[in-house]
């Protein structure tokens, strides 16, 4: 190796042929191009003075970082001068984010493939070399004179540097993660910081021809010095990592203790766990007791599910049901269990049933007033009459005149009854019009009326409704007051009323009857007084009185569910006297009078015989016509509020289990019914056992017929309570219902089917069955869209601009447009858009154009449902 070409001696150095030809000058070695060859001493002698300044000494203490690097720099400048541009640019940049992300070192290691050294020193970069660093930043920054110069190259390429370029990015994505922390950094800029340098010095600066190893290393240092300042006051750089460090590790710390404590509370609570877990395990191992024999009565109030039993007795259900099918009885775990059944199966189990029922009849029953108890009420009045004949008229003007003496002015509250006053005694409105309420009451057995108002127009007559308030009244004993309405009217014919009433049975005192007829008129308040007055003549006629001194009785005349207090129901006490704190039962709720207000709002304490108040206290909203009792304990108040409860359920229950030929498929199709029980009654053995043969051969796997009784004979109410216990329906050839089974059968919802001809009922299960597994339509939501807005779109009409709100839209899916969630339209989609053009489908969170086929009426804020309609099949 005597001889060197300059070339191949650059690009040993890592540096420009023309720069080591000025080089070469410079220690007194002429070349004449990059081609002439140089010496061995020529070659040491360029090399050596290469060395760093003195005045940079201090960097020494890095060579073997600075040599690697320098030795790079000039293939990095040269191959990847986009990013030495932006990197040069973030030289002076004090943002310490900036350097960090450019680690061109890759680049350029890969491109001076004869530096083997290179690669070895990115890993390297330890967080104590940076360290070092960076004391030595600030000497060379003052040295530098270039700063204009690289600001020139920084101001373009700054924004450069925002912007990531491709290059950048291909650096970026090599950024050391490891040295994520700010300990690292240092290291990272300053060898990022490097090729700049250089490349600044070649490209912007143009390197100075005297002196340039020298210049170099100067640049170079100061170019080390940069990121370093750009770091801001090195010590502290490292430092803050490093307190950085601690913090974090206290918090991690601190966190896995807390989560240690919130969500693994195990190992604190861990023996503790075990020894529970231990005792568990332990506990479970015990034996089977055996309950006492006083432990061995059931108490029960009228009836027990077989569920229920079954947990009491501490079997299966299965196991009672089986013993049921024994005795006859084809039941499911919620049928509900009579005492006597309850008995008879519990005895199978040892056990003893008590019905610890309360009496009802006993607490229902008012106690009979002794005659020197009672002490007249006021007459409680309820108007009735033909639509428009005024009688909302003639309530609202009563109540307008005669509101009770003292209390003129106050607010009045509509609580569904009302007390006028007029010489000192008291009428009770109910402020209901119509028979509807009239007879809604009547048939929950509430009998409220004393007296009725017939109203009835003067110019208009007797009506149909006339003639069915006359009807309804009577049919309730109820006498009847008639006002004749409307009189101010000039077209009124009065007599010619009462001459149709007549016909009715209701004939005027004038003309010899009994009937009470007041000319009134609601408008003009004529002959209001009178009315009044007829009313309690009427009522001192029918000797109206109750016991006031007693716990109270009355009934539920209205009732609702209160915002702000709850359940309130209106409470007409019909004996008795009702107070604040008294406990009551209504229907299935109970409660305890909290507070009563009167028809005007006032509050009041107590209540007596005749009095409308409104009650609030209840547990729930009672209905209408409900007795209202009040009772001296709240435990009584519940035990008959869940009695009846319990009641009502087994009513409910025992409806929605009976069978119908038609509810089958339904049942069927909600998995509830595999089964399809059937009583045969026929005229005949023959027809009895031929039906039952045939039905038995419609079995199918997935339908079993079950004949489970038939006989010859009528059907009678054995059968039908043996088909409503049972679900079965009931078949029946050449014969009839006794008529107290027919009855039985309509009031428990047996499905009982007559036929004269066997085929026809053969033919009937057989079509009910395959209407069981025919293939039945189902539809399937797919999503729902909001309109946001409407486009009209030339000859093809409106088209939604919709947001799908969940699911997707699906093309030419059926769809219904809902306005207020009422369906407007229902039909197809004609074309689904998402911008121009069309689509299959739109997903939950886009936005798409839906057109409706034959509809434009869309509007902003509708909603459109598209859905499918599956279609089912089922064979047998
Ligand atoms: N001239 C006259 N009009 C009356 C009189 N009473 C009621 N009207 C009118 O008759 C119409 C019907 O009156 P309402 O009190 O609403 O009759 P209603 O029987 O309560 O009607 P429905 O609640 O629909 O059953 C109203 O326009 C009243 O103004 C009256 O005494 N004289």
């Amino acid at each position: 190796m005597s001889k060197t070409h300059v070339y191949e001696l650059a690009k040993k150095m890592g540096i420009e042929n023309k720069e080591l030809i000025a080089r070469l000058k410079s220690v007194g070695i002429e070349v004449k191009s990059h081609l002439s060859v140089l010496e061995e001493e020529d070659v040491q002698k360029v090399s050596a003075p290469s060395e760093p300044p003195k005045g940079i000494q201090p960097q020494q203490d890095e060579v073997r970082v600075t040599t690697t690097v320098i030795r790079r720099r000039p293939k990095a400048v040269t191959q990847t001068a986009e990013v030495i541009e932006s990197v040069a640019a973030e030289v002076p940049e004090p943002a310490p984010a900036t350097p960090v992300e450019v680690v061109p070192e890759p680049p350029v290691v890969e491109e001076v493939p004869e530096k083997p050294e290179a690669p070895p020193v990115e890993p390297v970069q330890p967080e104590a070399v940076a360290a070092t660093e960076e004391p030595k930043v600030e000497q060379p920054k003052a040295e530098e004179p270039e700063p204009p110069a690289v600001q020139e190259v920084r101001k373009p390429a700054s924004t450069e540097a925002d912007k990531p370029t491709m290059n950048r990015a291909r650096i970026l994505g090599r950024v050391e993660l490891p040295g994520l922390k700010p300990a690292p950094r240092p290291v990272e800029k300053r060898e990022v910081v490097i090729p700049p340098k250089k490349k600044v010095e070649e490209r912007v600066v143009t390197p100075p021809p005297a002196a340039p190893a020298v210049d170099d290393r100067k640049k170079k240092a100061k170019v080390f010095a940069e990121p370093a300042t750009s770091t801001g006051g090195a010590p502290g750089a490292k430092k803050s990592p490093a307190g950085g460090k601690k913090k974090e590790a206290y918090k991690k710390a601190e966190l896995l203790e807390k989560r240690e404590r919130i969500f693994e509370p195990g190992p604190k609570s861990g023996k503790g766990k075990r020894r529970e877990r231990e005792t568990v395990s332990s506990g479970r191992k015990t034996e089977i007791t055996v309950p006492k024999a006083i432990k061995r009565i059931i108490k029960i109030s009228e009836s027990i599910t077989v569920g229920e039993l079954a947990k009491r007795i501490g079997v299966k259900a299965t196991d009672l049901i089986r013993v049921l099918m024994k005795m006859g009885m084809m039941v499911t775990i919620n049928h509900p269990l009579d005492v006597d059944t309850a008995t008879l199966l519990a005895a199978e189990f040892s056990y003893e049933i008590e019905n610890v029922a309360i009496d009802m009849d006993e607490v229902l029953e008012s106690t009979p007033d002794e005659p020197e108890s009672l002490k007249k009420r006021p007459s409680v009045v309820t108007i009735m009459g033909h639509v428009d004949h005024g009688k909302t008229s003639l309530l609202d003007a009563i109540r307008e005149t005669n509101v009770i003496a003292g209390e003129a002015g106050g607010i009045t509250q509509h609580i569904g009854a009302y007390a006028v006053e007029l010489n000192g005694r008291k009428i009770t409105f109910l402020d209901t019009p119509g028979h509807e309420a009239f007879t809604a009451m009547r048939a929950r057995g509430a009998k409220v009326t004393d007296i009725v108002i017939l109203v009835v127009a003067a110019d208009d007559g007797v009506m149909p409704q006339t003639r069915e308030a006359i009807n309804h009244s009577k049919a309730a004993g109820v006498p009847i007051i008639v006002a004749i309405n409307k009189i101010d009217k000039p077209e009124a014919k009065p007599e010619r009323v009462k001459q149709e009433l007549m016909e009715f049975g209701l004939v005027s005192e004038e003309w010899g009857g009994d009937t009470i007829f007041v000319e009134v008129s609601a408008k003009k308040r004529v002959n209001l007084p009178d009315l009044l007055e007829m009313i309690l003549l009427q009522a001192d006629v029918m000797d109206l009185k109750a016991n006031p001194d007693k716990e109270a009785r009355g009934t539920i005349v209205e009732a609702k569910l209160d915002r702000g207090r709850g359940p309130v129901a209106t409470v007409l006490v019909q004996e008795g006297t009702l107070k604040i704190g008294d406990y009551f039962v209504a229907g299935v709720h109970f409660g305890r009078v909290r507070a009563m207000l009167n028809d005007r709002g006032d509050k009041v304490l107590a209540a007596g015989p005749s009095m409308p108040v409104e009650v609030i206290g209840f547990t729930g909203v009672p209905d209408a016509g409900d007795v209202f009792i009040s009772l001296p304990d709240e435990k009584k108040a519940k035990e008959i509020a869940s009695y009846r409860q319990q009641k009502l359920r087994e009513t409910e229950l025992a409806k929605h289990s009976k069978m119908s030929l038609e509810q089958l498929y339904d049942k069927i199709q909600k998995g509830e019914v595999k089964d399809l029980n059937a009583i045969v009654k026929a005229d005949v053995q023959g027809s009895v056992e031929a039906v039952s043969e045939s039905l038995r051969k419609l079995s199918t796997d997935a339908v079993r017929l079950n004949v489970i009784h038939s006989s010859v004979g009528a059907i009678t109410e054995t059968d039908v309570n043996l088909a409503s216990a049972s679900n079965a329906i009931i078949l029946g050839f050449n014969v009839r219902p006794e008529p107290k089974a027919s009855a039985l059968a309509d009031k428990e919802g047996v499905d009982l089917r007559l036929y004269n001809i066997i085929y026809d009922a053969v033919e009937d299960i057989k079509k009910a069955m395959e209407g069981l597994l025919e293939p039945t339509l189902r539809e399937k939501y797919l999503g729902r869209a909001e309109v946001r807005e409407v486009f009209s779109v030339p000859k093809i009409g409106n088209v939604a601009g919709c947001y799908v709100l969940d699911g997707k839209m699906i093309r030419n899916a059926s769809v219904r447009l809902l306005r207020d969630n009422v369906v407007v339209y229902e039909g197809k989609m004609s074309s689904l858009r998402r911008f121009k053009d069309d689509v299959k489908e739109v997903a939950t969170s886009y936005e798409c154009g839906i057109g409706l086929e034959n509809y434009n009426d869309i509007k902003v804020g509708d909603i459109i449902e598209d859905f499918e309609i599956e279609k089912i099949a089922a064979k047998l």
